[in-house]
């Protein structure tokens, strides 16, 4: 505070006590000047002394010349400003700032500063809002799509009555669009939408919503830079829009998992303060064909038939998914394959280090300049990882590609709790077959702090690229089947694989793609 030299500093009343208030280009702070050696109430950001407050300027989301008898749009209070022209609190400006409440959870907190003097009232407001106006990172226009079916089917309520009122006070404007299809989203960014006119786009939904603007905006990049997505070879670009989520879905893990909350009130106010976090990108192939995108859970086995039964049931709500989780645990089906991946090396932590990656994480941020330093090497350590792939072969209940904790509210820890948001790599775990108490034993483990990693049956390993071919495609093909003679196997199988309650040869599962079924059991991904 000292360092910083002043660019204000007067006598207001806040709340008729007198306030020495003082402005640097960091911190706006005011100070009991009575009472100030004595406690009188709760310090609002980062407790300086007794009587004495502070919030950071790069946290402050308005300020607001106060009129008389005016409500306060934040809380909907009215709030008797004096009347009196001797009333030394005759003009008043009010502050509205971020108030960090629960773990995680923000919240849009004001504070009224009164004094007698209009001209240095407007003073302060002038000073202040020059100040906001040198934080660049922050948007003044978005582009903003509503889900008007994720979830509880509140999106459009959550978006008007918690963040609508909060964006306009931060001076944002914006052009909202509400869905009227699955994809209306994703089309509409890909080929239609202006966004030279945005700062960013924001979501109003669950994951299956953010899914489909990540991949609207990821590959209207990628047309506009010339990039093939169906090449494995090719580097994407990465997208210039920033993606903001207003948690309004059912499971909203990729929110849960960068903010820490599922609150739409905290999520808006990050988006207005321009905080941003880079996120890893698996690009997911069949052959010579792309597929999709993933940021969050590739998962065959389990999560795959949670996800397809669940879709089913997308009546219920949110509920499908307990259902659906019974009901897949009771059947119990396991999956044969091969799974094929290239380790990632370096300094990129383990899966099981206990590390919980965070916006500045340094294992990201050294990544991401690794990545810079070794761009013009990439065809010779290409040619280097070829001899370094791992392949298992074996019966899995389960195969997850966890790119981020997946952590959500049901699980505070997620699918992996120490892998990256964007060290360039996913945590594959692999669940072998076994039996249903030690699966379940499993499961539960990620809704406790024991670690679900420590199993016999379990694996995880931090990769770089991965490929699944389930076994029915290695050796029951038509001319594995010709070759050996056996007629009668093929038919038996055929049956077999549309009947998947048969128990004579495992089946094949669906990749859950970050909530979105694959149309493909073989796939590579990078
Ligand atoms: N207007 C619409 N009508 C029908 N479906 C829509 C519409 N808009 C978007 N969708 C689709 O709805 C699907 C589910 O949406 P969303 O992710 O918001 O909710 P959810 O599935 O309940 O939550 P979560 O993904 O967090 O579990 C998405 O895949 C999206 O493509």
């Amino acid at each position: 505070m000292e360092k910083q030299s002043r660019l204000l500093c007067s006598e207001l009343c806040v709340q008729r006590r007198l306030y020495e208030v003082t402005l640097n280009c960091a911190i706006l702070a005011w100070k009991d000047i009575q009472i100030a050696k004595k406690h009188t109430g709760r310090a609002i950001y980062g407790a300086v002394k007794a009587g004495s407050s502070c919030v950071p300027v790069c946290e402050i989301i308005a300020v607001q010349e106060k009129d008389d008898d005016t409500p306060c749009k934040n809380t909907g209070k009215w709030q008797k400003v004096p009347q009196s022209p001797a009333d030394p609190c005759q003009h008043a400006f009010t502050v509205f700032y971020v108030e960090r409440t629960r773990q995680h959870c923000w919240w849009c907190s004001n504070v009224t500063f009164h004094c007698s003097d209009h001209s240095l009232c407007l003073l302060w407001v002038q000073t202040i809002r020059e100040q906001l106006a040198l934080l660049t990172n922050r948007p003044k226009s978005l582009l903003v799509y509503i889900n008007p079916y994720g979830g509880k089917q509140r999106g459009k309520q959550i978006y008007d009555h918690k963040v609508a009122p909060i964006f306009s006070r931060a001076s944002i404007s914006t052009d909202v669009i509400v869905t009227e299809r699955a994809n209306h989203a994703r089309d509409h960014l890909k080929t239609e939408a202006d966004l030279k006119k945005y700062d960013g786009v924001v979501c109003v939904g669950g994951d299956g919503m953010f899914s489909e603007i990540m991949h609207g905006l990821v590959s209207r990049t990628q047309q506009e830079a010339g990039v093939d997505e169906n090449s494995m070879e090719e580097t994407l670009m990465p997208c210039g829009l920033r993606i903001g989520i207003i948690p309004a879905g059912s499971t909203d893990c990729i929110c849960y998992a960068t903010v820490g909350s599922n609150d739409p009130v905290t999520s808006a106010l990050h988006i207005i303060v321009g905080d941003s976090q880079a996120m890893d990108i698996c690009s997911v192939h069949n052959e010579d064909r792309f597929l999709r995108y993933s940021v969050s859970l590739l998962g065959y086995g389990f999560y795959g038939d949670v996800l397809t039964d669940s879709e089913r049931k997308r009546w219920m709500g949110p509920a499908r998914y307990d259902i659906s989780g019974v009901k897949t645990f009771l059947s119990h089906r396991y999956y044969e394959g091969t799974v094929s991946f290239l380790p990632a090396e370096g300094n990129l932590g383990s899966p099981r280090d206990k590390m919980q990656c965070r916006t500045g994480c340094s294992v990201c941020r050294q990544s991401s300049s690794d990545k810079l330093v070794s761009k013009n090497e990439d065809s010779v350590s290409d040619a280097e990882c070829q001899d370094t792939w791992t392949v298992i072969r074996g019966k899995f209940l389960a195969i997850n590609a966890a790119s981020m904790s997946c952590a959500c509210p049901r699980s505070p820890k997620g699918l992996s709790p120490s892998a990256h948001l964007a060290d360039g790599t996913t945590d594959l775990i692999l669940v072998r077959k076994c039996s249903r108490l030690d699966f379940l034993r499993h499961l539960l483990r990620h809704t406790n702090k024991d670690d679900q990693f420590d199993h016999s049956f379990v694996e995880v390993y931090r990769v770089k690229q991965f490929r699944f071919s389930p076994r029915y495609q290695e050796c029951d093909s038509e001319v594995d089947l010709r070759e050996s003679g056996v007629t009668g196997k093929r038919f038996l199988s055929q049956i077999c694989r549309e009947h998947r309650a048969c128990g004579c040869m495992p089946s094949q599962s669906n990749w859950n793609c970050d909530g979105e079924i694959l149309p493909h059991t073989a796939i590579q991904v990078r």
